[in-house]
């Protein structure tokens, strides 16, 4: 049996205002892209596994230069690589990845390259609960802000409906881990939303949620942070100098 990493790396970056695609913007020397990926292909489970196949989503203009640029990382893992072309939104690019993988794959982790350093303990973490017979696992942390319904507003701002209690909410984090038959039902359940951003779940276990099956929670980690806003990439750059360490 064999665990397989889906990738997401086919969005524009448009939050984060650069010519190239977010996933190939360089951190200290390496791309986001191969980052998650080195972290994905590094990590062990309880039981020894490892990931055995890697899909990777990217735009369809940068196919080639996404593999290359991962060619000697996926080299010294001895894993498969595929590089798909992605959708119109992350949804749609997962539903790519999965129709790469390979037959003996029993267990799915998804992960953003925007989340460039998430930990191996965190991929660990995620695999040992899916192994543990959870069919669906997300990492999550506590929400630290104070968070407020709102309502429509006049183009000043917004009125407050209701202060949401915070002690049961937690912010979701990538990579997420599944049983295989479960994100593809999933999936496949949930495909008619995907086409647009509007519509399409913002992550694949809002998609196993909506066809009923449990998603259990284990803690996120800090250093699995997304890169979305310029700001980030220079927390990103500056941590791993380390002149924020
Ligand atoms: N059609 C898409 C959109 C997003 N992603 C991936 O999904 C992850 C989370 O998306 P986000 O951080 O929103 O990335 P972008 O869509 O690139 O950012 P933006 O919304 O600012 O354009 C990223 O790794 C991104 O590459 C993808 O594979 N396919
Ligand atoms: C999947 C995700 O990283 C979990 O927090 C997040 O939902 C991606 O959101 P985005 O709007 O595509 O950046």
């Amino acid at each position: 049996m064999t665990i397989a990493a889906v990738l997401t790396a086919a969005g524009s970056g448009s939050r984060l205002g650069l010519e190239l695609p977010k996933a190939v913007v360089p951190v200290a020397g390496e791309s986001l892209v191969v980052h998650a990926a080195r972290a994905l292909l590094a990590a062990r489970a309880a039981d020894g596994s490892a990931v055995g196949q890697l899909v990777v989503t990217a735009p369809a203009a940068h196919l080639d230069e996404v593999a290359v640029l991962l060619a000697d990382v996926v080299e010294a893992a001895d894993v498969r690589l595929d590089v798909v072309g992605g959708g119109r939104t992350r949804q749609e690019s997962v539903a790519a990845g999965l129709a790469e993988l390979a037959d003996d794959v029993d267990v799915v982790l998804v992960h953003d390259a925007a989340r460039p350093f998430a930990p191996v303990e965190l991929v660990a973490r995620v695999v040992d609960a899916v192994r543990a017979g959870h069919p669906a696992v997300v990492p999550g942390l506590p929400v630290v802000d104070t968070v407020k319904r709102v309502g429509t507003g006049d183009g000043t701002g917004r009125p407050v409906l209701e202060t949401v209690p915070r002690s049961d909410l937690v912010a979701v984090q990538t990579p997420q881990g599944f049983d295989r038959e479960v994100l593809e039902r999933a999936h496949a359940v949930g495909s008619g939303l995907g086409a647009h951003e509007a519509t399409a779940a913002s992550d694949d276990a809002a998609l196993v949620e909506a066809d009923g099956v449990p998603v259990w929670v284990v803690p996120g980690d800090e250093r699995a942070a997304k890169v979305t806003t310029a700001r980030d990439l220079l927390v990103a750059r500056a941590l791993t100098a380390g002149a924020l360490a």
